[in-house]
């Protein structure tokens, strides 16, 4: 299948970007943070409040790993590398785009991370948050794209043509 999977840390653009992509690939958008906020009728900040930072990756693991899909543009929350379900079936059903950013400007990029629901850990960072998950992004990406110093539309462009050399 052909759908197309975004990954990469919370606040990188998936979502902005993703929504973007599919209108110009002629795609369908689907966000699994807003399809585990339906699924579960509470919002993502209300299943992490309730079931806990382990109860909330289950939840993500088993939306991300029931999605159904083709043509369409996968953007997924930052933490679902961590659903070894879900990413496998992920890589089953399309191509998974990392989108990197470094750590400075992602900072700078990030407000208040609790806030956002960014899953932390008692003492976690940002920093070590993303010493965490780069190996996870790279291991699973299929094509990486660094979106630095870009603003979304030659964000935008790079990934095209990413995809584009991948496709020859
Ligand atoms: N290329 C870009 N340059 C500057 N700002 C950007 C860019 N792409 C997205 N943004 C901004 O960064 C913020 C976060 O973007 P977005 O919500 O799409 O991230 P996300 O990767 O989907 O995060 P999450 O994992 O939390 O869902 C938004 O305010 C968005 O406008
Ligand atoms: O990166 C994260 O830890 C998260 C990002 C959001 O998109 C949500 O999926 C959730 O709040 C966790
Ligand atoms: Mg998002």
């Amino acid at each position: 299948m052909n759908n197309i999977t975004l990954i990469g840390m919370p606040g990188v653009g998936k979502s902005t970007i993703g929504v973007v992509l599919a209108k110009v690939l002629g795609y369908q958008f689907l966000d699994s943070d807003l399809l585990i906020q339906k699924q579960e009728n509470r919002r993502l900040w209300q299943i992490i409040e309730e079931e806990g930072y382990e109860g909330f990756q289950n939840v993500e693991n088993r939306v991300n790993a029931s999605i159904e899909a083709e043509n369409t543009v996968i953007a997924t929350g930052g933490s679902v590398v961590y659903c070894e379900e879900a990413m496998k079936h992920l890589k089953s059903v399309g191509t998974v785009v990392y989108l990197k950013l470094s750590l400075n400007s992602l900072a700078k990029r990030l407000g208040n991370l609790k806030g956002r629901g960014v899953l932390l850990r008692e003492g976690q960072t940002l920093e070590s948050l993303y010493e965490e998950r780069t190996p996870l992004y790279e291991k699973y990406a299929d094509i990486v794209v660094d979106q630095e110093g870009k603003d979304l539309e030659a964000s935008l462009e790079l990934l095209l043509e990413t995809l584009k050399e991948k496709a020859k």
